[in-house]
């Protein structure tokens, strides 16, 4: 995996995924415009470096709710890892356990939770749910990823319905091939379908939380507002995402909406948030404008279909590397030292 970017990964990646599955990773609602926006977002920021600060060792380490992570990078959650690596999930986690990061296991993973976590002894793994309307079922799920170990729920709530994605549709993506199943959602010998549940509101998140002692962060907050709900509801934390650009087309690239976000419920609770990361100096600019971490999902797609294991490893290698380099070139020693005062928005 001798790669030098994530765009070099991603080329192998695509040379390597049956076209109907690179599209299905690679795609975005409508038009994709919010999928363009978040990676362009990021390059019209610029960084404005400190010389001569005697900086010295570099310290990268975050720590997150009750987790830790030795790099602010975390794994997004994505959808039939088994699509890209015979390994599939358990490649994915085993990565991230070895490069000490937290990998957020998608609820439509292609492993079970459980055997997730028993591939990657001592991974950091959040589980994200998709909150569904049977709510003795939700609670399994809960339940199920609680005893797996994971240590937060990540309830995505920018999916009242499924993104209407043109490439899926084109290829006629709308079942996994061959065998492949989403494992959590297996119930007895039967596999249930992910339902998209335009009801859920801010009264089930009480209800989730009587459920259960993990902390809960919101995943596809964009509006201050919610963020306000968020934090009154007691979420723990909230992830700025558009999901990718997959939700809803036109939607602002999430580091734009992250300075309003973080104005608003900076102080209350950690804000997280994911969407066109591919860089170290993007994560660099996440974190200077308030963000507590950030997390990839593409990027970790490619690294999977590239190479599995060590592809995904790769992956958060090259950005690893590359946060410390932009750290050091910023003149600061620490992530802790980033604050707005180095992103600049030329005119
Ligand atoms: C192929 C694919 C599958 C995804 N599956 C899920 C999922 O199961 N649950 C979820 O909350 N988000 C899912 N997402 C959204 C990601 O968690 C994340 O928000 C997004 O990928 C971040 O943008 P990036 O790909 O530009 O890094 C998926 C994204 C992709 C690309
Ligand atoms: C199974 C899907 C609902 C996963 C997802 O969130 C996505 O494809 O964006």
């Amino acid at each position: 995996m001798e790669r030098w970017s994530l765009r070099e990964v991603e080329a192998v990646a695509r040379e390597r995924l049956d076209p109907a599955h690179y599209d299905y990773f690679a795609g975005g609602a409508g038009d994709e415009v919010t999928v363009r926006a978040n990676e362009a977002a990021f390059g019209r920021l610029a960084l404005l470096p400190r010389v001569l600060r005697g900086a010295g060792k570099l310290e990268t380490g975050v720590r997150l709710l009750d987790s830790r992570a030795a790099v602010p990078v975390l794994v997004a959650p994505t959808a039939f890892h088994l699509l890209a690596d015979p390994e599939g999930e358990r490649a994915t986690a085993r990565a991230a356990a070895a490069a000490e990061t937290i990998m957020i296991v998608s609820m439509a993973s292609t492993v079970a939770v459980e055997d997730v976590a028993a591939a990657a002894p001592g991974a950091e793994l959040w589980f994200q749910l998709y909150v569904q309307p049977d709510l003795a079922f939700t609670e399994t799920l809960v339940r199920r990823a609680e005893a797996a170990g994971c240590k937060a729920l990540v309830v995505t709530v920018d999916s009242p319905a499924l993104g209407l994605r043109d490439r899926e549709l084109r290829h006629g993506f709308h079942d996994l091939p061959g065998g492949l199943r989403c494992e959590n959602l297996r119930d007895g010998d039967r596999v249930r379908p992910i339902v998209m549940w335009p009801e859920l509101s801010w009264e089930h998140l009480g209800t989730l939380r009587e459920m259960t002692s993990l902390p809960i962060v919101l995943k596809g907050v964009t509006h201050p507002a919610d963020a306000r709900l968020a934090a009154g509801h007691g979420a723990a934390a909230i992830m700025v995402s558009n999901h990718g650009g997959r939700q809803l087309d036109t939607v602002p690239a999430t580091i734009d909406l992250l300075p309003d976000i973080v104005a608003e419920v900076g102080d209350a609770l950690p804000v997280l948030l994911d969407g066109g990361v591919r860089r170290g100096t993007d994560v660099l600019k996440a974190l200077a404008l308030g963000a507590a971490a950030v997390a990839v999902g593409r990027p970790v797609l490619w690294g999977l279909a590239a190479g599995g294991e060590r592809g995904v490893a790769r992956v958060l290698a090259l950005l690893r590397a590359e946060v410390e380099n932009a750290l050091a070139l910023c003149g600061c020693a620490s992530v802790d030292e980033l604050g707005p005062a180095l992103v600049r928005r030329p005119c």
